[in-house]
């Protein structure tokens, strides 16, 4: 891994100290050096042209990384198109995930957005999945993840107006707790804005630094007006950590490591909030056996899903569910 230029800098002087020995300051420096390259500099980023120190020392400390006006109006104006197509089942597509909200589920069925709410795994969507091979969000993801890169997982959220329950909300979690690919730093989501997402309409929550952590234990809230279907929350809770509102425009990219505490407010308004999502994993991840871990609970119910859906028993693995769904954006697919 080829370093950048103020760690080059850095470097020349450590050669420097390594050959005039000075007791302890030396000691002391060596010690500085080696912890902010390792665990500060090193861990989340990769050494890249792109991002600026302060950029690649903001994910590493914080875990995230919003990058303004990225993706152009025109791209997302078609994404936005071929949504509305999509709900007015003009096109079908194969392998879509179309989720209604848990309050208007069992409500008489409108072929129109206001009754989806989220549609994933639009892998098979040439123009939806155009999004997850945009150069200029490659760019970025192989900052995080390297030259390899798999698209695991797509979605379009259509934040409904909250229909008074409260169940426009998405729990506070950690996406790890969905994949069973590993190592975890060799995955990172893409999120862009498809408008303008503030507090009102329920803006992405993050809990920065939070991807320092472990892997932490997830269930359904305990909310009285309902959760929808695998929206799983932190176990343990606590509102009372500090958290960061990200209010973001049209295009507008944020790029988050699979740790990272985040969810969502209650939309407020009139309008359907709009984003759309990739998540990527490298070419050079392995697949997990979740048996006995956190993960074991939504496992559980993916496969209860994939039964009844598509009628097969358990010759079909949690893993398999996501080799199929895995498209290869660059690069070489190695083992994933
Ligand atoms: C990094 C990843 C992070 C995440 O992915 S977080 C969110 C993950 N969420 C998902 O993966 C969404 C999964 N959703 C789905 O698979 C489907 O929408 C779901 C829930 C299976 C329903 O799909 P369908 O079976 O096509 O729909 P249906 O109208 O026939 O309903 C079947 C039964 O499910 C219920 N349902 C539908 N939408 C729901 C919702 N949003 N929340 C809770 N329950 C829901 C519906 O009421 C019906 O129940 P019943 O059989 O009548 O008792
Ligand atoms: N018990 C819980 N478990 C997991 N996540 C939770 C829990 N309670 C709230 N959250 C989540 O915390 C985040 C903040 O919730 P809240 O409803 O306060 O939204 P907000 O819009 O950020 O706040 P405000 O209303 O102050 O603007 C949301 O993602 C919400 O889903
Ligand atoms: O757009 C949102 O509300 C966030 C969704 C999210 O975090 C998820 O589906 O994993
Ligand atoms: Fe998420
Ligand atoms: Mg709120």
């Amino acid at each position: 891994q080829k370093m950048s230029r103020p760690l080059e800098r850095l470097r020349v002087i450590i050669n420097h100290l390594d050959r005039h020995p000075a007791g302890i300051a030396r000691q002391a420096f060596l010690f500085l050096f080696y912890y902010f390259f390792f665990f500060q500099f090193g861990r989340y980023t990769l050494d890249n042209d792109l991002l600026t120190p302060e950029q690649r020392l903001f994910y590493e400390e914080n875990g995230f990384l919003l990058i303004r006006n990225l993706v152009s109006k025109q791209d997302i104006d078609r994404f936005r198109r071929e949504f509305e197509r999509i709900c007015r089942q003009e096109i079908k597509v194969p392998g879509l995930v179309v989720m209604r909200d848990v309050a208007i589920a069992k409500s008489e069925f409108v072929p129109d957005q206001r009754a989806v709410s989220k549609v994933q795994d639009f892998q098979e969507d040439p123009e939806l999945f155009r999004y997850c091979s945009l150069p200029k969000i490659l760019k970025y993801v192989e900052c995080f993840i390297g030259p390899n890169i798999m698209a695991m997982h797509t979605m379009l959220i259509n934040k409904p107006p909250d229909a008074g329950k409260k169940t426009s909300r998405h729990p506070m979690h950690q996406d790890l707790h969905y994949f069973p690919f590993r190592p975890v730093d060799r995955i990172v989501c893409a999120w862009t804005a498809m408008e303008t997402v503030n507090r009102q309409n329920g803006c992405l929550v993050v809990l920065p630094g939070s991807h320092k952590g472990t892997l932490q234990e997830h269930d359904y809230p305990e909310w009285e007006g309902g959760v929808n279907k695998m929206y799983h929350g932190v176990r343990d809770y606590d509102p009372e950590h500090p958290r960061v509102h990200l209010e973001m425009e049209k295009g507008d990219t944020v790029f988050f490591h699979p740790l990272l505490i985040h969810g969502s407010g209650m939309n407020q308004t009139q309008g359907f909030r709009k984003a759309i999502s990739c998540h990527y994993a490298s070419g050079d991840c392995y697949y997990i056996d979740v048996k006995g871990t956190t993960q074991e609970n939504i496992e559980k119910e993916v496969k209860e899903i994939i039964v009844r859906r598509h009628a097969v028993g358990d010759e079909l693995t949690f893993k398999d569910t996501w080799a199929i769904r895995g498209r290869l954006v660059q690069g070489e697919r190695i083992s994933m």
